[in-house]
């Protein structure tokens, strides 16, 4: 039953690639301010429920609420604009473009200009791409990237490259952000400054987040609530503690010889 303070009811979700049941059954509520992790071993259907969530994949069965919402069938781009942002497992930034571009780019969807005074390039044009760009900047700064608005995205170091796309998916002014293994690829120093990070922009930006980690250490340290998934099925649901101490969730990891489940 939704109450007023859930912003995000999955009921039922059901994805089926041909034969094979990626999703199944597949429940979660989120509160909002949420910092909750959904876990569990290689392909057992996270990312799935994400692209399910963002409208990249139409579930086969099931419902996902979004403030009130069904969200189901709409195209990524209204899903976003109704307020949900994501990152991606392999960074997808504008590789060749700078920083202070791809977040720019971000905000494309609030842009008040129409395609003429863009063509014509008019003042009207001018006074907005100033206000984007003065926007961009002053948004980087709340992440220390103000330095680093002139890179170009694939030079930065690998952190800094997932700093940019977080910065960039909360340029979208998201309710809700979905990261997906947010840590894969990150050093011990960078893992923590991720960690600070996902903290800081928890409480300024008033979020509700779920994230998709494989780094136990992220996940037991940052998150309030789990739940995990094997073979597309939610197996348990609890506390970094619970989780930890479940055997189903043991057996799970360790059956499939990952043993850095606790
Ligand atoms: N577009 C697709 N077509 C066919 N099968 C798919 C597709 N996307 C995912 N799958 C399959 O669905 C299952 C779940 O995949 P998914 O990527 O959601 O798992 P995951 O839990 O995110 O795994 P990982 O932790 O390795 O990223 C896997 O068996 C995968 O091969």
């Amino acid at each position: 039953m939704t109450t007023i303070s859930t912003i995000l009811e999955i009921s039922d979700l059901t994805k089926f690639f041909g034969g094979l049941g990626a999703v199944r059954n597949f429940d979660l509520t989120l509160k909002k301010g949420d910092l909750n992790g959904l876990i569990g071993p290689n392909g057992a259907g996270k990312t799935t429920v994400f692209n399910l969530i963002t409208g990249i994949y139409e579930p086969t069965a099931g419902d996902i609420v979004f403030n009130n919402t069904s969200i189901v069938g709409l195209e990524p781009f209204e899903i976003t604009r109704l307020g949900i942002a994501r990152t991606f497992q392999n960074i997808r930034l504008f590789s060749n473009l700078t920083v202070l571009d791809n977040v720019r780019i971000a905000y494309h969807p609030h842009t008040k200009y129409g395609m003429a005074d863009g063509i014509l390039h008019n003042r009207k044009f001018d006074v907005h791409e100033k206000e984007l760009t003065e926007k961009a900047q002053d948004f980087l700064a709340i992440f220390g990237l103000e330095n680093l608005q002139n890179e170009i995205a694939k030079n930065l170091p690998y952190g800094q490259q997932r700093r940019v796309e977080i910065a960039r998916a909360l340029a979208c002014e998201p309710r809700l952000l979905l990261l997906d293994e947010p840590a894969a690829g990150m050093n011990p120093r960078e893992i923590l400054e991720l960690m600070d990070l996902i903290h800081f922009i928890h409480d300024r930006f008033d979020l509700t987040i779920l994230l998709i980690e494989h780094q136990m250490r992220v996940v037991m340290g940052i998150c309030k609530y789990i739940t995990v998934m094997d073979f597309g099925q939610v197996i348990a649901r609890g506390t970094p503690k619970e989780i930890q101490e479940n055997e189903r969730v043991i057996e799970a990891y360790l059956g499939k010889g990952a043993g850095h489940a606790a």
